[in-house]
């Protein structure tokens, strides 16, 4: 796995400003044992600016990271990153800074001392990927981080694993952002105004693998968007077998490596980034690379996907970084080369094989046909024993029953997901036979939605109403089979962007009039409008309208019966 912290510095970095004299290239002493009464201890690391030591301070004995850089370096980091400590001090995540200054050859920064980087964890682990509580762990605190930086006018713009470390013992469960380098306040001081945008192509800053396309590939002037970006590049190489793909040949050592590098980012779609992934992830990617230069990105709303998804794949104590991952409790999910996008937990090897060789003595015959008016009395209802009892191989039918029963099954102790639930809801209404069958599927997705702090639509909760859409749009439902993957989707119609008022007023309006709806075609409509408002760009967030709305689709598909 490459060492993923390689950043570069442009001449678009203006140090000449913060306290620079002449600054000429020349080979660094060798490095004391002692500077400014730091005691030298081990290296902790080195950068391409300089290197960092646990220290020992000579009279308190206070113990720090000392980050120490050669005063006539050609990239003197130190000088300005000393500016930055002040501002972000109080910050969870932000080390403090105790001590600063110049002994010598040597510009020294004393601050706390901290744990391993991601990067490191990451290749210590030894696995092509890092597990998804993990992940969704270092995206909720990360995008709380960047939250924090930005809430105090400062950018990294050098967001990279080898930049987010853990704490020590205590605080081993926090992540902190340290190298401040690169990092530059964004709202200026005077006239609290925001930098500007230019046309004019910059020189690039920041590090090869996870810095924006706007920033590496078009030089564009970094803002809040970009720590974003890389953030969410930062989460997907860490999901990735062997991370992203142009970080697989290591740091580009010519000018066309580096082109073909930059290319291959460009080309690269959030959706084909993200395949097998959960949809949070392609969002957030997407979402950070709508994102204007200008425009405050929602912090909160994405550190709740990350804490959704993880607490629908049954993690708890998300906000904590658990290192190394507890042990899910879960069966686990075995991936062939990616993970898998779906998030139910896979079929155990041996049940596998019992279904496939049932599957091989599978004898098919003309079966009645579901969701049939004029045959449902012949339609034989599913039972547990249809699930359980029939031996498997016997020449029987086997039915993979998605309803309640199977949810039995599950092991003693583990909580069926949401997604999980919704699927097999989903299931459910693709077979129902009546609206009270509707009705009452509509009933349980309002429980499910409501099962936990999330009230967001997820992938899962838009495939059922794209299925309730189908089943109730259709004039033959309960007539014609088959309707699900024929029929028009209203995912097809999906709008790309619509402003939040549009959805509370479209919501509010559907929740007045479902009551006065006569037809099924007219609730499908509905339905439709209620999947579309609630979307990604305006927030997937049911309000208390649309809990409303779909409390009143429910009572009137009992009442058109
Ligand atoms: N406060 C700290 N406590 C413990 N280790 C640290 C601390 N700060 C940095 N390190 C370690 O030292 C490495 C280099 O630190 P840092 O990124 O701040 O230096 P740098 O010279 O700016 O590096 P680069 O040029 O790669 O950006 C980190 O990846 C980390 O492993």
């Amino acid at each position: 796995m490459a060492k993923v912290n390689e950043s570069i510095l442009s001449s678009e970095q203006d140090y000449s400003d913060s306290e620079g004299s002449e600054v000429s290239v020349q080979k660094p002493p060798a490095i004391p044992s002692v500077i400014a009464n730091w005691w030298l201890n081990e290296n902790l690391g080195s950068g391409y600016s300089g290197s960092i030591f646990k220290a020992t301070h000579l009279h308190t004995h206070q113990v720090v990271a000392l980050k120490i850089q050669f005063v006539n370096h050609e990239c003197p980091t130190n000088r300005y990153e000393r500016h930055l400590y002040p501002l972000l001090q109080g910050g969870v995540g932000m080390p403090n800074l105790y001590a600063s200054g110049v002994q010598g050859a040597w510009d020294y920064l004393a601050i706390d001392l901290l744990g391993s980087s991601l990067d490191s964890l990451h290749r210590r682990s030894g696995k092509e990927t890092m597990d998804l509580r993990s992940v969704c762990s270092i995206a909720i605190q990360v995008i709380l981080r960047l939250q924090f930086m930005h809430h105090r006018g400062v950018l990294h713009r050098d967001i990279q694993l080898g930049n987010c470390v853990i704490g020590l013992p205590p605080n081993e469960k926090t992540i902190y952002m340290i190298d401040f380098g690169f990092s530059k306040r964004y709202i200026d001081p005077y006239t609290g105004r925001h930098i500007p945008d230019s046309k004019l192509k910059r020189d690039f800053i920041g590090n090869y693998w996870f810095s924006s396309i706007n920033v590496h590939c078009r030089g564009k002037v970094p803002s809040r968007r970009d720590d974003l970006e890389a953030a969410a590049l930062m989460f997907i190489h860490l999901l990735t077998p062997r991370g992203l793909s142009w970080t697989r040949n290591g740091v580009p050592k010519t000018t066309e490596a580096h082109n073909r590098l930059k290319a291959e980012k460009r080309s690269a779609t959030p959706e084909s980034l993200c395949r097998g992934l959960p949809s949070e992830f392609e969002d957030f990617l997407a979402y950070t690379r709508r994102l204007k230069f200008l425009e405050c990105p929602d912090y909160d709303r994405w550190a709740d996907n990350f804490r959704d998804l993880a607490k629908d794949e049954g993690f708890t104590n998300v906000d904590d970084f658990v290192w190394p991952p507890p042990i899910a409790v879960a069966p686990p999910v075995t991936t062939i080369n990616t993970p898998l996008r779906a998030r139910t937990p896979a079929i155990p090897r041996n049940e596998l094989s019992a279904i496939l060789n049932g599957l091989t003595n599978l004898r098919l015959e003309p079966q009645a046909v579901l969701a049939d008016r004029t045959n449902t009395q012949e339609v034989p209802r599913k039972t547990s024993d249809d699930v359980v009892k029939r031996p498997i191989g016997s020449g029987e039918m086997i039915v993979i029953s998605s309803d309640s029963e199977t949810r039995d099954q599950v092991p003693r102790g583990f909580q069926p997901s949401k997604a999980h639930r919704l699927k097999q809801l989903a299931d459910k209404a693709s077979n129902a036979t009546d609206n009270g069958a509707l009705s009452q599927n509509v009933k349980e997705f309002k429980e499910i939605l409501q099962m936990n702090s999330s009230r967001a639509l997820t992938k899962e909760a838009f495939y059922f109403l794209d299925v309730l859409f189908k089943q109730l749009d259709d004039p033959s439902v309960f007539v014609k089979p088959a309707r699900t993957s024929r029929h028009h989707s209203f995912n097809e119609q999906v709008p790309e962007k619509e402003p939040s008022y549009i959805k509370l007023g479209v919501v509010a309006r559907l929740r007045m009039e479902v009551y006065r709806c006569t037809t099924n075609k007219a609730l499908a409509a509905m339905v439709s409008d209620f999947a579309k408002v609630t979307n990604k760009s305006t927030g997937r967030t049911i309000t208390k309208d649309g809990f409303a709305f779909l409390d009143g689709l429910s009572e009137r598909l009992k009442v058109l019966q």
